[in-house]
């Protein structure tokens, strides 16, 4: 057959968008460190490899988060998400980012048992996905193992405030920090994490006050979702700010409306198919 010329066309200015990855070329753990105060750490999540190659020019760290469990998967939440999705997706997100700092989510029941079996899952993402971090939910009770990995070589992001692995404790996403109690705790959470030798904080649902007080106290960059615009930096569900994703949280800002442009596109298409103009002749094989 004489089809392979036009099979394997790509489109070139897009198919790669990002020159090949070089760990030296990639936002280093040591320089978000230094952001603290300065300039704010733009994240995004990234779960495939296409989304990785768009987001990446314009973000210091992506994020594979387990929020893939709702937005890929379907899932009701967090808790049933494995070691072997954020495997699998980190690669993927590692594959198509060449200047941001890829941090991998460690799923529920993968880091709480112990500081040993934190590292040895820890140890396993960074392996085989090349990521350059880990985060992971939680607070006075993580510092240990926190402690644990950062001595060991591996650098953790924390999540204090609203931790949605914690739903079945929590009984939902609502906002959290409202009482005098649970603030100070959230507080405290916050700085024993940043003690322990997180290289940065993600501060989830909370009151703007008491993100505005963890960001002036803890020595790590804060991340705000849901927070403040005081924080070091702001993270965001990728899906959540095209528009993409059916059911977000009050906190999200809708930078785009990817659902309707996805619609529209699909009932074009529905419709060329019903009335036979497409495939045309730009889109078929010629002899020669
Ligand atoms: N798509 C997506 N976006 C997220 O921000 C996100 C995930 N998934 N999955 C993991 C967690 C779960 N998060 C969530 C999920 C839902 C709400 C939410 O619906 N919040 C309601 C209040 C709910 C209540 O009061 O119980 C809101 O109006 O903000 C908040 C955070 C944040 N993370
Ligand atoms: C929302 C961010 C912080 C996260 O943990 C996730 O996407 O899983
Ligand atoms: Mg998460």
């Amino acid at each position: 057959m004489s089809t392979t010329s036009k099979t394997l066309t790509f489109n070139k200015s897009t198919s790669r968008a990002n020159p090949t990855p070089s760990p030296m070329k990639r936002l280093t753990v040591p320089r978000i460190r230094q952001r603290k105060n300065g300039e704010p750490l733009v994240m995004l999540t990234a779960y495939t490899v296409r989304m990785a190659q768009l987001l990446d020019p314009h973000c210091d760290m992506l994020l594979v988060g387990d929020s893939l469990g709702q937005v890929i998967y379907g899932l009701p939440h967090t808790v049933a998400v494995t070691m072997e999705m954020m495997a699998a997706h980190g690669a993927a997100v590692v594959r198509g980012s060449y200047h941001a700092a890829v941090v991998v989510d460690m799923p529920f029941g993968s880091y709480e048992a112990s500081p040993q079996q934190a590292f040895e899952n820890a140890s396993r993402l960074l392996k085989e996905t090349g990521a350059a971090a880990v985060k992971m939910e939680g607070g006075r009770v993580l510092a240990p193992t926190i402690e644990f990995l950062t001595q060991r070589g591996i650098p953790v992001m924390g999540h204090v405030g609203l931790t949605p692995q914690a739903v079945n404790i929590l009984g939902g996403y609502g906002v959290r920090g409202k009482s005098a109690e649970e603030a100070k705790s959230i507080v405290d959470d916050a700085i024993a994490v940043s003690e322990a030798g997180a290289f940065s904080l993600v501060i989830e649902g909370v009151l703007e006050p008491i993100a505005i007080e963890i960001t002036q106290k803890v020595a790590c960059p804060t991340i705000g979702i849901g927070a403040s615009a005081q924080c070091d930096g702001q993270v965001l569900v990728t899906e959540d700010m095209l528009g993409l994703f059916d059911r977000v949280p009050r906190f999200v800002k809708k930078f785009g409306d990817m659902a309707q442009q996805t619609e529209e596109a699909v009932k074009q298409y529905a419709d060329q198919v019903r009335n036979r103009t497409f495939p045309s002749a730009d889109q078929l094989y010629q002899p020669e």
